[in-house]
């Protein structure tokens, strides 16, 4: 998966099996990104066709690789994840791979809720362009927070984490917060992190642009978001504003709060130059500081 480049041999695939995603891996150096803010209504089918569609016109711009936002099956709200929760596979996500093979492209389908076990997970699932899946990240930092008179918001009420991470770079919306899992995704080679998400009208002007800029820049890595676009008359309102992030820290792609796709042409030897003139990653002081993994992370 080349959103990972790790190295082509150590690439996971859906199925655990080691190397499986070798021509998925590709490693390009220079590709398309297309970032699709949806506009998520309550109508899942609805929700279903426009991404289609979205990724077909995507793909017609020369993008290699597809982001969707965070639920984009479904409104975003613990009121709608039982209702909209699928199993994997499902409808949501078979269109994912049948969109995918369509039209050769990597899709990281933003995420849907997802149902396994009896318990609900906020799930993202990415193909490749064979409409095979690559793999299933589910949301490992839930969104529980509460800022008085602002927004209080738990999804642990309904939703359980995930307690794996992937070997490509993906979280899901919270999960941009924790750096650690940003650094360990970049030490493992993860050259572009993907995290589909909806922050909301609190958070949003205040931090989406702000942490997106601190991961990119602290491990000097590309890093996109895929925000459903804003529905003012939603009971949660998405802040939107999709963005792609360089390695320098800057913002070379951002949509405003409506339905749009926005491009941004990564290249890794750009990402390889900023590596090379600022040095950090052989600085680092692992005689003194190291961030480590608790288990081997495949999912
Ligand atoms: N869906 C989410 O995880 C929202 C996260 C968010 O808004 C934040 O501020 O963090």
């Amino acid at each position: 998966m080349l959103v990972c480049c790790y190295t082509v041999s150590r690439c996971v695939a859906a199925d655990g099996a080691d190397g499986a995603a070798v021509t998925a891996c590709g490693c390009f150096s220079e590709f398309r990104l297309a970032v699709v803010q949806l506009q998520v209504r309550s109508v899942k089918a609805d929700n279903l066709s426009r991404a289609r569609r979205l990724v077909k016109e995507a793909a017609g711009q020369g993008s290699a690789v597809v982001l969707l936002p965070e639920c984009f099956n479904s409104p975003y709200g613990s009121s709608f994840f039982s209702k909209y929760a699928e199993e994997i596979p499902g409808e949501s996500t078979q269109m994912l791979s049948e969109a995918a093979r369509e039209h050769k492209v990597y899709v990281v389908g933003g995420s849907i809720p997802e149902e396994d076990g009896g318990k609900l997970y906020n799930s993202c699932t990415v193909f490749g362009p064979d409409g095979g899946m690559i793999l299933k990240h589910r949301k490992i930092h839930l969104f529980d927070i509460n800022v008085p008179g602002k927004i209080c918001f738990q999804e642990s009420e309904t939703l359980s984490p995930g307690n794996t991470y992937c070997k490509v770079g993906v979280g899901i919306c919270y999960d941009m917060r924790f750096a650690e899992l940003a650094q360990i995704y970049s030490r493992k080679g993860c050259q572009l992190l993907v995290y589909p998400g909806a922050f909301n009208m609190t958070t949003g002007p205040a931090h989406w642009e702000l942490l997106q800029r601190a991961r990119a820049l602290d491990n000097q890595v590309f890093v996109a978001t895929a925000s459903p676009a804003r529905d003012e008359s939603a009971s949660y309102v998405a802040w939107g504003h999709s963005t792609v992030v360089s390695p320098w820290g800057e913002v070379i792609s951002k949509a405003g709060p409506e339905e749009a796709i926005i491009y941004a042409d990564i290249d890794l030897q750009y990402l390889s130059d900023i590596r090379q003139q600022i040095p950090i990653t052989v600085q680092r002081r692992e005689d003194l500081y190291t961030v480590t993994c608790a288990q081997d992370g495949s999912s």
